[in-house]
């Protein structure tokens, strides 16, 4: 078989005594994008912040293309192509959107903020940058300081930066949450359009069905901790077990 590009193995934390994550083995392949889902406190995020490093197991380990990075930071993870969008936080706000996103892509290269000697090699990071933003449809905000972007607009930033640091492996936490109506669709066709690359590995946490329905390859179901199901998006969702903690209601009033 194929090997994983990212799996967990017996993956655990607990906080006090309460096991958040626990004994959780999973393995996600290029080409597929899993949907984590669960109900409120299931351990999806958790889940994620020890995939990426925010946190350290209690116990278990993650091996990236058969490699352990249990113990790797969450900055080295990212150099290692494990990249999240996360909330914005390591912007400089008086810049623009488009310097901003061309930092990451300087970063991403292995350059340093430094002034630039080279007016070609600028010009060449600035297209780079600029492609992330027509990709996130950010073009007409590039000039714009980051502060004056709009809820949405920053969801979108988070994935240009997110494309800058070219991952093979893309984690998303509920990328549209408290986006509107008019602006989700367009996350979502990015994440279509990261799928067709067949050497991507996607996982998202996603509590809207319509959205899991549409792009899942397969759903894992967390529940206290635990993956409950794992499997094609079809089966998982008409499992029993899975309407009545995960859509809340008995297996015979599911629609
Ligand atoms: N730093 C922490 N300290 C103590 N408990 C924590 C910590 N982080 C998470 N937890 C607990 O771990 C459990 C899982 O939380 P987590 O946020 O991962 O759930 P989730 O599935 O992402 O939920 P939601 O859908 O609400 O975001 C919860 O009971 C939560 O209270």
């Amino acid at each position: 078989m194929e090997q994983a590009s990212l799996r967990i193995e017996d993956l655990t934390i607990r906080f006090g005594g309460h096991a958040a994550v626990n004994m959780v083995t999973c393995a996600f392949r290029a080409g597929e994008l899993t949907v984590v889902v669960g109900p409120n406190g299931a351990g999806k995020t958790t889940c994620f912040n020890l995939i990426s490093g925010q946190l350290r197991p209690s116990g278990g380990r993650i091996l990236k293309n058969g490699q352990d990075i249990t113990a790797l930071s969450a900055s080295a993870r990212a150099k290692a192509g494990i990249g999240r969008a996360f909330q914005l936080t390591n912007l400089f706000p008086k810049l623009s959107v488009l310097e901003n996103v061309r930092l990451a892509v300087q970063a991403q290269h292995g350059i340093g903020p430094v002034i630039f000697r080279r007016a070609r090699s600028f010009t060449r990071l600035r297209d780079e940058a600029y492609a992330h933003l027509e990709a996130t449809r950010l073009q007409e905000a590039a000039k714009l300081p980051v502060t004056a972007l709009t809820h949405g607009d920053q969801r979108k930033l988070e994935i240009a930066l997110l494309l800058a640091l070219k991952p093979d492996i893309f984690m998303f936490d509920e990328p549209t949450a408290g986006m509107s109506v008019d602006e989700a669709p367009v996350i979502l066709e990015l994440i279509e359009e990261i799928k067709k690359d067949a050497g991507k590995t996607i996982l998202l946490v996603e509590h809207k069905m319509d959205v899991v329905r549409s792009l899942a390859d397969r759903i894992v179901v967390l529940h206290n901790g635990e993956l409950v199901a794992d499997g094609k998006p079809d089966d998982v969702i008409a499992l029993p077990l899975v309407r009545e903690i995960y859509l809340g209601v008995p297996a015979e009033d599911a629609a």
